[in-house]
């Protein structure tokens, strides 16, 4: 699969969002951090901006939300019309109705999991979702650095996804830069959530082509 990458607004002007969307025409996706101050100890925004967003820009909107009780709230994303909506696992009371509500809403299906947790009990989901999301910090705030430990993981993950021939994507997000995003395509992710790496570059489009380069090359290396 093409690599894809999905810059995160978290590190964006919030008061110039349609500018920021603006100055990343090459993003395959804009990554939009939903925190409700409960699940993290973060809050960060809701459906009302969401949904203004996707007035303002033709880019797919990638929402992840790091909320309780996404069984109640996620379908809404979906429904708004963002392109991709991740849920995470713990959070979760009832993950196979949420991500079956997801996609039949016609958004993609995502579930993430924190750094400590395993892959392997959601290894039987692999049909119910469209990307499994794996954090490389924790969660809950950008400009961390990128877990190393994770990548044992990918790698896992990578092999599950493989073994079933899922068309499932592999995303990884937290601590993605120049200085890491290769190790994490050498060890099979294939959609990269950056937020400091391109909203705090003087140029947020170069920085996405040159890490849209660093990954490709790496992954035709793995
Ligand atoms: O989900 C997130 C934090 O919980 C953000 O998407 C992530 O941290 C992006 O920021 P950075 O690339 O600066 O680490
Ligand atoms: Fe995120």
């Amino acid at each position: 699969m093409a690599i894809q990458i999905s810059p995160s607004i978290l590190s964006a002007d919030f008061a110039r969002l349609a500018d920021e969307a603006a100055a990343v025409p090459n993003a395959d996706w804009l990554h939009v951090d939903v925190m409700d101050g409960h699940f993290v100890p973060n809050l960060t925004l809701g459906l009302p901006i969401v949904e203004s967003l996707l007035k303002a820009t033709d880019t797919p909107v990638d929402c992840h939300l790091m909320i309780e009780d996404p069984d109640r709230w996620a379908p809404a994303y979906a429904e708004a019309g963002a392109g991709s909506v991740t849920v995470h696992a713990k959070a979760a009371n009832a993950p196979v109705r949420t991500l079956r509500e997801i996609r039949r809403l016609g958004a993609r299906a995502g579930l993430a999991l924190n750094p400590a947790e395993p892959v392997e009990p959601y290894a039987d989901l692999v049909g119910e979702m469209d990307m499994l999301l794996l954090m490389t910090v924790e969660p809950g705030f950008g400009g961390q650095r990128f877990l190393d430990l994770v990548l044992p993981k990918i790698r896992r993950a990578r092999a599950i996804l493989d073994s079933r021939e899922a068309s499932v994507w592999l995303q990884v997000d937290g601590g993605v830069g120049t200085e890491t995003i290769e190790r994490a395509a050498e060890a099979g992710a294939d959609v990269f959530v950056a937020g400091s790496a391109v909203y705090g570059a003087q140029d947020p489009a170069k920085a996405i082509e040159v890490l849209r380069s660093q990954a490709t090359e790496a992954s035709g290396r793995a």
